[in-house]
């Protein structure tokens, strides 16, 4: 004895949807069976039952009402799984043997649609990938519920892959059967991301063929195909929306690399992850969700033409410069819904006629808007406003047909207005005659019969009826009028008048239901064809939305415009820090000035802990991350230079990837940026090295600053507890030491957070332990060790040095070990770095020590130049 025949069936189609959970449409629910059943229940904490499949052993089996299905959906959707979802696609009634069934659509957490799986706010991606050798990329991400479609050439490591992924709300990848297993789980595990593989020979289907037109590239068609095929494949339905694909030359953009964008906390802060204390916390003032997915798109990627960005300052000056304009814009922003996802929506044949009056009514606040930007002086607003279609006839079609307050359902009617067709006016016209005719019927009898209670009524079941009360079936006329259903205080009744009259209103109701659909979907047909034009005017909305944005968090916080020299030069007068100044809320933050030029174009800072060195540096990179995306920008006075990238490394960073210890990251960012940073980069290192042992990490925080400003030549800010490497600034001519200053008042430290020329000269470390509450006798310790330290005359470093050598070479070799499993050098590097590792470091002065150090990195290096 086999399985029943819909258990066959069941396996048949499964095993079509291995990955997905099937939710198999059973009556009035969809059931899973065997494993789905059981990781189901777990997942959604429903109950596990079990049915007869035909065989011997019960088959685990749950479900969820078809009715509530969405919630349970979703909740699978968040842990990162696929649903497909399994209809019934005959009538039961009619079916001979088993259901016909198909699985109509598959719902994946990068492809879904449905309103309340997305966050309004959010864009929610789907990406594809391809791998053509190490260093080449195919990549490719669309948003399904606003149609767009990027895809772009990596030409760069695995690692700008995975920072092209982080920069992004991307929920699912499509990648090749074949793909790296290393690569694999990287997707997986570490960008947390759901994996969908597409076979080799990709067919993509005909329709779909207009989306590839501008991608020439055949890696970039390649990885398009992929995605659309799986796009064609999971959504089993119209995707009318979905634009071209848009290919995106990521040279045009300022590189800002996943550690970056992390450390700089520019749409999360690292404490929560959550948008609050971070950048885009700060600046979105955005009043539509379409203007706060593209503010984060536009800090996905600043810009580098400083013709765009300079196109961009303009119309935030003209919002900044006419207040009052800009409120009204502001307020007629306000009541513009999504058309972004509306036409998608639109195209999946998703809307209802709320819907529709809801996009009518934005397109009525179009003229206005449009009306509102030419009162701008700024002549590039004005062309904005020219630009802006208000889809007049769309705006008619839809003024025409829906009704003022429209339900929810549009299979129940009332949809439409009157006058808007006139066979649908007739039929509502014999509905509302006979429900007239029906009142007066009422009137009539309850006169001839004497019966004041009497009404009539309607059910869905009994139709049109005559309710007579108990105590009044003795007046009812019985010739008339006959029984049609007894209740427990009263009796139904039909005449034969009723009966006529009821089959009349009735077939008048059914037709003007059905008519009204009918004409409703050929007015949703009718939108589609607006699709393209609605997704431009969004794309303009949400443009004026982030640039009035721009303007309003630029008036708000006395922002500056800035100016772009043509050397790359910065010059701030009194920056601030965009995000500190608002959470300190009480406008004590203290603005510094930054400089830095083709001569002067590093700083090593100094100063105490928590004195704002971390604040000062990234200050400068937020800043020029807002001015490059079209911000105005903290500071009273801002003169910047454009830069292609921004490296970082700052903070005690866990690594978000690998999992690897804190020195590793560091070195690891390091690297990336030694790597890839030009003259016209930013670089941040904060406290290099500290995470070794003084020795190494001494050692290595000069060999890079000296690496950096003989080879690159990067603006680069480097902050530093170790004193001695102050005196650089006599040799490297690019470096200019700064120092944050602290007063010392009755034994405590006041932190100024003022930045000054030259060195710091104390190192205040014991009053901040001090501060923090360590116990007084530790701290009094600390002080005696201090004070023999200095007289010994011997300087800190040396000292520490003789107070733990044992410890020192350990850390020395650890390093080495490191560094090896880093680089994985050939023989000939190793053999070079045990060298370092044999030199008796203790026996060398410290400088001899890093010297030596340097000199042997500086071969290796060369080694790795020549190959
Ligand atoms: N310019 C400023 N004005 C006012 N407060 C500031 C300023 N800069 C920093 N602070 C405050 O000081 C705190 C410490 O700053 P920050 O982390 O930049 O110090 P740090 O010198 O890098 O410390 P550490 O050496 O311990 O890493 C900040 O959280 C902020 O509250």
């Amino acid at each position: 004895m086999g399985y029943t025949p819909m258990i066959k069936q069941y396996l048949q189609i499964k095993a079509e949807y291995k990955d997905s959970f099937l939710f198999f449409r059973l009556g009035d629910f969809y059931e899973m069976f065997f494993d789905d059943a059981k990781k189901a229940a777990e997942e959604l904490e429903i109950t596990l039952t079990s049915r007869d499949g035909g065989m011997d052993e019960r088959i685990p089996m749950c479900g969820v009402p078809h009715h509530s299905a969405e919630n349970y959906i979703r909740s699978l959707i968040e842990k990162g799984y696929k649903v497909a979802i399994c209809e019934q696609v005959e009538d039961p009634k009619t079916a001979k043997g088993v259901v016909k069934r198909e699985v109509v659509q598959l719902i994946t957490p990068g492809t879904v649609m449905e309103g309340k799986m997305l966050e309004d706010k959010e864009n929610n991606y789907l990406a594809a990938l391809h791998v053509m050798d190490e260093q080449t990329y195919g990549f490719a991400y669309t948003d399904m519920s606003t149609g767009d479609t990027s895809v772009m050439r990596i030409e760069s490591s695995w690692s700008a892959v995975l920072s092209e992924i982080y920069n992004r709300p991307i929920k699912e990848i499509v990648v090749d059967e074949t793909i790296d297993t290393d690569l694999k789980n990287d997707l997986t595990d570490k960008m947390q991301l759901t994996l969908s593989t597409v076979s080799e020979h990709i067919q993509l289907p005909h329709e779909m063929t207009p989306l590839l037109a501008d991608v020439e590239d055949v890696l970039l068609q390649h990885v398009c195909k992929q995605l659309f095929q799986y796009v064609y494949h999971t959504q089993k339905r119209s995707i009318d929306h979905l634009k071209k694909a848009q290919v995106i030359e990521l040279k045009k953009y300022m590189t800002l690399d996943m550690y970056s964008k992390r450390n700089l906390e520019i749409t999360h802060s690292m404490m929560r992850n959550e948008k609050f204390g971070s950048l885009l916390w700060v600046i979105d003032r955005t009043v539509t969700a379409m203007g706060s997915r593209k503010l984060k798109k536009w800090l996905e990627r600043p810009l580098l033409s400083r013709h765009h960005i300079e196109k961009r300052l303009d119309m935030v000056t003209g919002f900044y410069d006419q207040f009052m304009e800009r409120e009204s814009i502001r307020e007629s922003l306000r009541s513009i819904y999504d058309l972004e996802r509306l036409s998608g929506r639109v195209s999946f044949g998703n809307v209802n006629a709320r819907d529709l009056l809801q996009l009518q009514n934005s397109l009525s606040k179009i003229p206005l808007i449009k009306q509102l930007l030419k009162e701008f002086n700024q002549q590039s607003l004005q062309d904005m406003a020219d630009k802006l279609d208000p889809l007049e006839g769309l705006k008619k079609l839809l003024e025409n047909s829906i009704k003022e307050d429209p339900p929810i359902s549009i299979t129940e009617g009332n949809i439409l207005k009157d006058g808007y067709n006139e066979k649908l006016d007739e039929y509502r016209h014999i509905s509302r005659n006979g429900k007239d005719w029906i009142a007066a019927l009422e009137r009539k009898e309850k006169e001839t019969t004497n019966i004041k209670s009497l009404k009539i009524g309607y059910n869905k079941v009994f139709g049109y009826f005559i309710e007579v009360t108990r105590a009044n079936l003795h007046l009812v006329p019985d010739a008339r009028y006959e029984r049609k259903q007894t209740l427990t205080n009263a009796e139904r009744f039909i005449t034969d008048e009723l009966k006529e009259k009821e089959s009349l209103i009735l077939e008048a109701d059914e037709k003007s239901v059905d008519l009204e659909y009918q004409l409703f979907l050929i007015i949703r047909d009718k939108v589609k064809e607006y699709i393209p034009a609605l997704q431009k005017l969004a794309d303009l909305v949400s443009e004026v939305d982030v640039l009035q944005s721009f303007a309003t968090v630029s008036e708000e916080n006395n922002y500056v415009r800035p100016t772009f020299a043509n050397n790359h030069q910065v010059k701030l007068e009194q920056s601030r820090h965009p995000v500190i100044e608002k959470v300190m809320k009480d406008e004590s933050f203290v603005p510094n000035d930054i400089q830095l030029d083709e001569d002067k174009f590093m700083l090593l800072i100094t100063g105490p802990n928590m004195s704002g060195k971390s604040t000062y540096m990234r200050q400068l990179a937020l800043t020029i991350v807002m001015a490059q995306v079209g911000c105005f920008v903290p500071a009273k006075k801002a003169e910047l230079a454009i830069f292609d990238q921004i490296f970082t490394r700052i903070g005690a960073a866990d690594d978000l990837v690998s999992g690897q210890s804190t020195f590793m990251v560091e070195m690891l960012e390091a690297n990336h940026a030694i790597h890839h940073a030009t003259d016209k980069s930013l670089i941040l290192l904060d406290e290099i090295g500290r995470g070794t042992s003084t020795y190494d990490g001494m050692a290595l925080a000069q060999s890079i600053m000296e690496y950096i400003h003989d080879q690159i030549k990067a603006k680069t800010l480097f902050s530093t507890h170790y004193h001695e490497l102050t005196s650089l600034e006599e040799r490297l001519q690019g470096l200019k030491n700064i120092h944050v200053r602290a007063e010392e008042i009755n034994g405590d430290v006041i932190f100024l957070h003022q930045i000054h020329q030259g060195a710091a000269d104390e190192s205040y470390g014991i009053h901040v332990a001090q501060l923090a509450g360590l116990p007084s006798d530790l701290i009094e310790r600390a002080n005696q060790i201090l004070t023999q330290l200095e007289t010994k005359n011997v300087g800190n470093y040396e000292a520490k040095q003789q107070l733990e050598p044992a410890n020192q070479a350990e850390q020395m070799t650890l390093f080495v070990e490191e560094e090896r499993s880093l680089t994985k050098q050939p023989k000939e590097e190793e053999n070079l770095i045990a060298m370092i590792n044999k030199c008796d470091v203790l026996e060398m002065t410290p400088m001899d020590a890093m010297n030596k150090l340097y000199e042997l990195q500086k071969k290796v290096r060369g080694m790795k130049g020549r190959k």
